[in-house]
C-alpha cells in the first residue's frame, strides 16, 4: 500500500466488468489514489465511470483484475471497508415523503458512530430545510442531501458520482469548497464528473475514460500538456498566411484559417508567440483579437476523445512535420 512514501488508499489493477449478455463495460483499467487526494474519473457518456465506481464501492464483483480500498477487497470484505467509506450515488432513492431531517436521522441510524444529522445538513447548506419533505426539494437540494448523507459516517474515503449535476453555479461552487475542505481535513475523494471545470478546479489527478479504458491520466496540467497550445489573431487586409515568417521554424505544428482569422497550434508557445510578435512589430502589422493560450482541460478531453475514436479535426488546413 506504500509507494514512494505515499499511502495508496485505492488501488485498481487491470480491472474488468462484464454485464450479463457479455458486454464488457470496463476493459482492464489500472490507477491508484493516494490518501488525501482528490481523483476525478472523466469520460464520455457510457465510458464506464459508474461501472468502475460501483466496483470500488463493493456493489459488484469484478470480472477480472483487482480492487483494494483501504487495503481490503471492497466486495468480499465489505464489512471492513463500508464503515470507513461514504458513498454519494447518482440517484439517492430515499423515501420522498420523509422530511430532510427525518431522512438524515433514518440514515444516521444505519451508520455506526454517525455525526449529528444537523451537523451534516449545515455542512451542505440545508440547515433551514429540515422540515421540508424530500419531494419538495429542488434537484440541486436533493444532490446536497445525497452529499450530507454520504458524510454522516465521517468517511476516510468518499465516492462522489456526479456530485454537482443539477446544481446552479453557486451550488456547484459551494460543493467545490466543501470537497476542498474535506480534502484539507485528510479525506480521500474519488469523483466522477461531466464538468471539466470541476475536475480542473478540484482534482489533484484524473483519468479520462473512453470505451471502458483509460485514455489519459495524470495531473490536470500533465493531461492538458498532451495537447498543443493555440495562438489566434486576425490578419489585416492585404496580408496572408504566406506573409508570416516560416511557421515551422517558430515551432508551429499546424494552422487553420477562417476568413482573416488565423489559428496556430504549437507545443512551444513562448517561441512561437515571440517570433510572431517580433515579426508583427518589424512589419508594422497590428494583430487584432490576439489570443495566446495553453490548452484547457476541455480541449484536451475533446482531443483525446477524438484521437481514440480515430476522428480527424474538421478545420485543419495545414500540418507541419514535428
Ligand atoms: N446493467 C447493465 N447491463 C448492461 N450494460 C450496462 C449496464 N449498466 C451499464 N451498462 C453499459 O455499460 C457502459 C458503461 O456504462 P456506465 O454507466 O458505467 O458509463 P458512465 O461512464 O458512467 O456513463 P454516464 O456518464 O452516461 O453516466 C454503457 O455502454 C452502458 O450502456
Amino acid at each position: 500500500m506504500e509507494a514512494n512514501g505515499h499511502e495508496h488508499v485505492i488501488e485498481v489493477t487491470d480491472l474488468r466488468r462484464v454485464y450479463g449478455g457479455g458486454f464488457e463495460a470496463v476493459r482492464g483499467i489500472s490507477f491508484s489514489v493516494r490518501r488525501g487526494e482528490i481523483f476525478a474519473l472523466l469520460g464520455t457518456n457510457g465510458a464506464g465511470k459508474t461501472s468502475t465506481v460501483e466496483l470500488l464501492e463493493g456493489l459488484a464483483a469484478p470480472a477480472g483484475g483487482r480492487v483494494r480500498v483501504l487495503g481490503h477487497d471492497p466486495y468480499t470484505d465489505r464489512a471492513a471497508v463500508r464503515p470507513r467509506t461514504g458513498v454519494m450515488l447518482q440517484e439517492g432513492g430515499f423515501p420522498s415523503e420523509l422530511t430532510v431531517a427525518e431522512t438524515a436521522r433514518m440514515w444516521a441510524g444505519c451508520v455506526s458512530g454517525a455525526r449529528p444529522p444537523a451537523e451534516v445538513l449545515a455542512l451542505v447548506g440545508l440547515e433551514s430545510k429540515g422540515d421540508v419533505r424530500v419531494k419538495q426539494l429542488s434537484g440541486g437540494q436533493r444532490r446536497r442531501l445525497d452529499l450530507a448523507l454520504a458524510l454522516l459516517g465521517d468517511p476516510e474515503v468518499l465516492f462522489l458520482d456526479e456530485p454537482t449535476t443539477g446544481l446552479d453555479a453557486e451550488g456547484r461552487r459551494d460543493t467545490w469548497e466543501l470537497v476542498s475542505a474535506l480534502r484539507a481535513a485528510g479525506t480521500t475523494v474519488l469523483l466522477t464528473t461531466h464538468y471539466l471545470e470541476e475536475a480542473e478546479q478540484l482534482a489533484d489527478r484524473l483519468a479520462i475514460m473512453h470505451d471502458g479504458r483509460i485514455a489519459a491520466t495524470g495531473t490536470p496540467a500533465e493531461v492538458t500538456a498532451t495537447q498543443p497550445s493555440r495562438i489566434t489573431f486576425e490578419l489585416p487586409e492585404g496580408y496572408f498566411v504566406g506573409d508570416l515568417p516560416p511557421l515551422a521554424e517558430l515551432g508551429v505544428t499546424g494552422h487553420e484559417t477562417d476568413g482573416r482569422i488565423i489559428r496556430l497550434r504549437t507545443r512551444e508557445l513562448q517561441r512561437a508567440a515571440t517570433g510572431l510578435l517580433v515579426w508583427a512589430e518589424r512589419t508594422g502589422v497590428e494583430l487584432r483579437r490576439l489570443d495566446v493560450r495553453s490548452a484547457s482541460l476541455e480541449e484536451a478531453f475533446l482531443g483525446i476523445a477524438k484521437a481514440v475514436s480515430g476522428g480527424k479535426t474538421a478545420q485543419t488546413t495545414k500540418e507541419y512535420a514535428a
